[in-house]
């Protein structure tokens, strides 16, 4: 029977293996974290959430929720792509600071020379229709500003990411998920329009039934290549203050992976807002079930509810997994609660970087200052300590389909050997093969017109790193990534890759993706979207190649 017992950090693995001066750099570093880091990330926090705030104050103040000031800003943008000189200017991305982006990509397009466009200001909620259930928002508009604005209206965006910090710009542009995903699809599928600005400057609002239908299908998973998201807008559902938590636990040495994918691959019934499985071990995972409730449901006497928002409260997945212990478990909590559940722990990752920050003193005594803001931490860390994370830990995240799902975890589990593993399922549509993601019975005669496909999240070190065996960080990539291909799945733009050019246009669909490059005249202006993944970018290369094909 594998062991029940937490093994989430660096420090608390047993480890056969010597350690070098860096180990102990990585644990002193949680010293500079708790005293520099922490407190600053919470001033950032508050100045944040009071620039959001005057941000959002247009919405209410202004006449027409923000609209003028929003088009003199995309105006700007125009202007400046008008402007500029594809005979001397780089390539055009953003000009967001690579250390600000959530996911571990290498971003080295834009340490070298790139034609950079400020969305810095385009922070706003531009329009908050309650009544036709659409919000408008642009697109450094994060997770967080929407969910405070819409929850007390008792309506939500139907696919929450589990990190508030995350944009609407970069979830539609690369691929968000969230526990409504099995429902809802991908955050992009709830999208009702995109307002683009193209490489020529012109402006364009791309609809799934406009002449930009093309585009909109094109933009999700392309990481802002083929235009510049100016503003979205996006459907809303209609949620209640508090959900209903059901954890249920699933163990056995032999066949926890097998219940677990089959768990989750059942079809739930209508009232279910959100699943999740997270797997602590081989033999011992809980499958999380988020249900709707009515207001007096949770409050009536004998319902348990559950504030797990406060600062003192057990991390989440630590939390859900108190049902393998005292067994199946249900209760309510505040649905905005939910919908953060993970965020003060980055899930698990904040374990690595403070390992104790789970415990019980730590969180009465520090908690109110979790998590650190991602920017400080990144900014902070030398060359050798972000290879070293690099090398240590694997943080990627991949789509398989759900009858693979089984296979999927038994590869994992003899290839890598890494625990926990965080499991969302995801509805993938079908819209005439124009999307990137095209999942594996993609066609017309699919009678459902989609797929359920599950997200495996995977950060952490391997067992090898902790045992001190030889773990070649490229090669396991390498080998996870060969897999996903040959049992079409796909592999989310959030770690870092090791695909060749040919094998990512095996994972994904390129026919539609080149034509709308081509008819946007994006080549030569925005660099294509596997050199935006790709770990080492030989830039003179790609720019003669770009502009010959331009
Ligand atoms: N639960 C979830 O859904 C999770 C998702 N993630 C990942 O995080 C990413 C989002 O992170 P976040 O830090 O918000 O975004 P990033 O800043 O990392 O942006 C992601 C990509 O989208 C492009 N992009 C962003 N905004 C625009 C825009 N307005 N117009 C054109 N392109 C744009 C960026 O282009 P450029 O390179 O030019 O800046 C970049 O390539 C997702 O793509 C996802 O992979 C991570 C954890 C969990
Ligand atoms: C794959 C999953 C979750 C991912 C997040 C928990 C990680 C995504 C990006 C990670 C980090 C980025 C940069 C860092 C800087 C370093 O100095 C320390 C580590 C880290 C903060 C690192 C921590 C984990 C992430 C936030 C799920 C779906 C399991």
């Amino acid at each position: 029977m594998v062991g029940n017992q937490d093994t989430t950090s660096f420090s608390t693995l047993p480890s056969k293996r010597k350690k070098v001066w860096m180990d102990y750099l990585i644990q002193l570093r949680c010293i500079f974290i708790i005293f520099v880091v922490l407190p600053i990330s919470f001033v950032i926090r508050f100045f944040k959430y009071v620039g959001d705030k005057n941000a959002e104050t247009y919405l209410f103040i202004d006449s027409d929720g923000g609209q003028s000031k929003h088009t003199s800003r995309v105006e700007k943008v125009a202007e400046h792509m008008r402007k500029r000189d594809p005979y001397k200017d780089g390539f055009v991305c953003t000009s967001r600071n690579p250390n600000h982006s959530i996911g571990m990509r290498n971003l080295d397009y834009k340490r070298v020379r790139h034609f950079e466009v400020d969305l810095s200001t385009f922070r706003s909620i531009i329009r908050f229709d309650k009544k036709q259930m659409i919000i408008k928002v642009e697109p450094m508009v994060t997770i967080s500003q929407i969910t405070r604005i819409t929850l007390p209206a008792s309506l939500s965006i139907p696919v929450v990411s589990e990190l508030g910090d995350l944009t609407v710009g970069g979830l539609i542009n690369g691929f968000g998920i969230g526990v409504s995903s099995f429902k809802y699809g991908s955050f992009s599928e709830m999208v009702i329009s995109m307002e683009i600005v193209l490489a020529d400057g012109q402006v364009v609002i791309a609809k799934k039934d406009n002449e930009y239908s093309d585009l909109f299908y094109g933009v999700p998973w392309s990481l802002g290549t083929l235009g510049i998201l100016v503003s979205a807008e996006i459907k809303l559902i209609r949620v209640a203050q508090y959900m209903k938590v059901t954890y249920k636990p699933i163990k056995g040495d032999a066949t926890c992976l097998r219940d677990v994918s089959e768990n989750l691959c059942l079809t739930y019934d209508h009232t279910i807002l959100g699943i999740e499985g997270i797997i602590y071990n081989p033999a011992n995972a809980v499958i999380v079930i988020g249900e709707y409730c009515t207001l007096l449901e949770a409050t009536r006497a004998g319902s348990v509810r559950n504030s797990i928002g406060w600062w003192f409260k057990p991390w989440f997945y630590q939390h859900a997994k108190k049902a393998l212990d005292k067994g199946q478990f249900t209760e309510y909590i505040p649905i905005k609660e939910y919908y953060q559940r993970h965020r003060r722990s980055y899930f698990w990752g904040c374990k690595l970087i403070i390992p104790f920050a789970d415990r019980w003193w730590f969180r009465y005594v520090l908690g109110w200052l979790m998590p650190p803001n991602i920017f400080l931490l990144k900014t902070t860390q030398t060359e050798a300590m972000r290879n070293y994370y690099h090398s240590k830990l694997l943080i990627q995240n991949v789509l398989v389909p759900n009858h693979k799902l089984y296979d999927a975890l038994k590869f994992i589990h003899r290839e890598i050997e890494i625990y926990p593993i965080w499991i969302c399922p995801i509805r993938l549509f079908y819209h005439g093969a124009k999307t990137m993601v095209c999942f594996e019975n993609n066609n017309d005669t699919n009678r459902y017109n989609s797929q359920v496909y599950s997200n495996i999240g995977i950060c952490h070190a391997p067992a090898a790193v902790t045992r001190g065996d030889v773990f070649i960080s490229s090669e396991v990539v390498k080998t996870l990534e060969d897999w996903v291909i040959e049992n079409h799945g796909f592999q989310s733009h959030l770690g870092v890759t090791e695909l060749s050019e040919r094998n990512f246009w095996r994972m994904f669909n390129r026919e539609h993706y080149e034509q709308c490059r081509a008819k946007y005249k994006s080549v030569g202006t925005f660099l294509d979207v596997y050199n935006k993944c790709k770990k080492e970018i030989k830039f003179d290369e790609v720019e003669q190649s770009e502009t010959l094909r331009n």
